[in-house]
């Protein structure tokens, strides 16, 4: 439908839906941490939420715990996740289901265990970040929450 082009759900494409989890880690100063997508990657150089695929037999929360560990060296908690909002998103390949959780609290410092670069962005900034079009919604809502 053209008069409603967000958000952008195709509806009868027979699209395999894909679950990622992604976490909004949150620090004293409000500021929210994303993390370079690698080259090598798809939408390489964007900057994105950390967190990925849930696995089978996995749930989110897990899923998180075990990304936070592989991919920013750092320990969280299931207690400490609050589930925030989700993006339901159709790329061309797969339908993205996102669940966004913030955390305030981990363990550790955070570093780019794959090499990739991440940020401490202000919440009214992110916007200078490429990120993928999923995300686009869940900004304004964070925006709006923080
Ligand atoms: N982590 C994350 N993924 C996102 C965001 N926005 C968005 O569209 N995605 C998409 C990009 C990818 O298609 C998918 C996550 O896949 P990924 O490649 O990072 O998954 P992964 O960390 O499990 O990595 P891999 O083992 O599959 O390589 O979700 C976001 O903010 N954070
Ligand atoms: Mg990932």
């Amino acid at each position: 439908m053209d008069d409603c082009p967000e958000p952008n759900v195709r509806i009868n494409a027979g699209l395999p839906v894909v679950l990622v989890a992604a976490i909004a880690l949150i620090d004293p100063d409000g500021r929210v941490l994303i993390a370079e997508r690698p080259e090598g990657k798809s939408m390489a150089g964007m900057w994105e939420f950390p967190g990925g695929k849930v696995e089978e037999g996995e749930i989110p929360e897990a899923a998180l715990i075990r990304e936070c560990k592989e991919e920013l060296g750092i320990d969280i908690t299931a207690a400490c996740l609050a589930p925030f909002a989700f993006a339901s998103h159709s790329y061309e390949k797969f339908h993205l289901l996102m669940p966004l959780y913030l955390c305030r609290k981990w363990e550790g410092i955070v570093q780019g265990m794959e090499g990739q670069r991440t940020k401490w962005v202000p919440i009214r900034d992110l916007n200078e970040y490429p990120m993928p079009p999923a995300d686009i919604p869940l900004l304004a809502m964070l925006r709006d929450f923080l």
